[in-house]
């Protein structure tokens, strides 16, 4: 699976990153570029995405393994999760399955449960038929706010979107489509901060917020001008809002 892994230096904490459907590791490229030189940073391509090869079956719990096969293969101490969208699920199964290990987590645009088979089935039989690029106009109006379409960026995250090998952001649509942790997010027990973009229609910032309000403690804050992808749209208030949480 490809990643890249940069050890923290001294006490300084570690960040495990987990991205989004029909992104990869890069997403995190201008959260990590702000980040103090000394802290460590895990990042990778989810199965099916990027460099990473797609396996024969794929769920969200499969996909929590493959984080969990590099943070031993790092030896990796504490951490603190940080995951978008699809990552989020991956980082609520973490926070469960290592709350020892994982000291914060940090949530955008993801919920419980996102969306229901009448969304994703449709999109899985569309792109396993016609590719990526049939739905990527609508996917891409879903991830970032009109002003940001205008930009020359925008070209980037379309180019990441399209080059996607279908298979694998389909897999990742069931794997999103079978999940439902509701009953879950009580025993969450990390300090947790709940982005949302304020014009996300993926993860619309009322279902982010009712996530948040089933986390016991979780502090939401909605951050204007980005759609999906605060990360990239807003990386200076994405950071802030992340060392703010993990600094107290
Ligand atoms: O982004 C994700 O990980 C899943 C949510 C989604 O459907 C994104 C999109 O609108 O394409």
């Amino acid at each position: 699976m490809f990643h890249g892994y940069r050890p923290a230096l001294g006490d300084a904490p570690t960040l495990v990153f987990a991205n989004s459907l029909g992104t990869d590791l890069r997403v995190w490229e201008r959260i990590v570029a702000r980040l103090p030189d000394s802290w460590g940073v895990l990042r990778h391509d989810k199965r099916g995405h990027g460099l990473s090869a797609a396996r024969a079956t794929l769920s969200i719990e499969t996909l929590t393994d493959d984080v969990e096969t590099l943070l031993d293969q790092y030896r990796v101490g504490d951490f603190a999760g940080v995951g978008l969208s699809v990552g989020g699920l991956v980082m609520q199964r973490l926070a469960l399955r290592r709350p020892a290990q994982m000291t914060h987590l940090v949530l955008s645009d993801t919920a419980a449960k996102i969306g229901s088979p009448e969304i994703w089935n449709p999109r899985i039989e569309t792109v396993l038929r016609d590719g990526i690029a049939a739905i990527g106009a609508a996917i891409l109006e879903r991830w970032f706010a009109p002003a940001y379409r205008q930009t020359e960026d925008f070209a980037l995250w379309q180019a990441m979107l399209e080059r996607t090998p279908a298979a694998g952001y389909a897999q990742v649509c069931a794997a999103i489509r079978d999940a439902d942790y509701t009953a879950d997010l009580a025993r969450i027990a990390q300090p947790t901060l709940v982005l949302a973009g304020a014009e996300d229609s993926s993860t619309p910032p009322a279902l982010v917020r009712a996530m948040a309000a089933g986390i016991a403690g979780a502090r939401f804050v909605e951050i204007g001008a980005a759609g999906h992808l605060p990360c990239v749209e807003q990386p200076e208030r994405f950071t802030a809002e992340l060392l703010g949480h993990l600094r107290g």
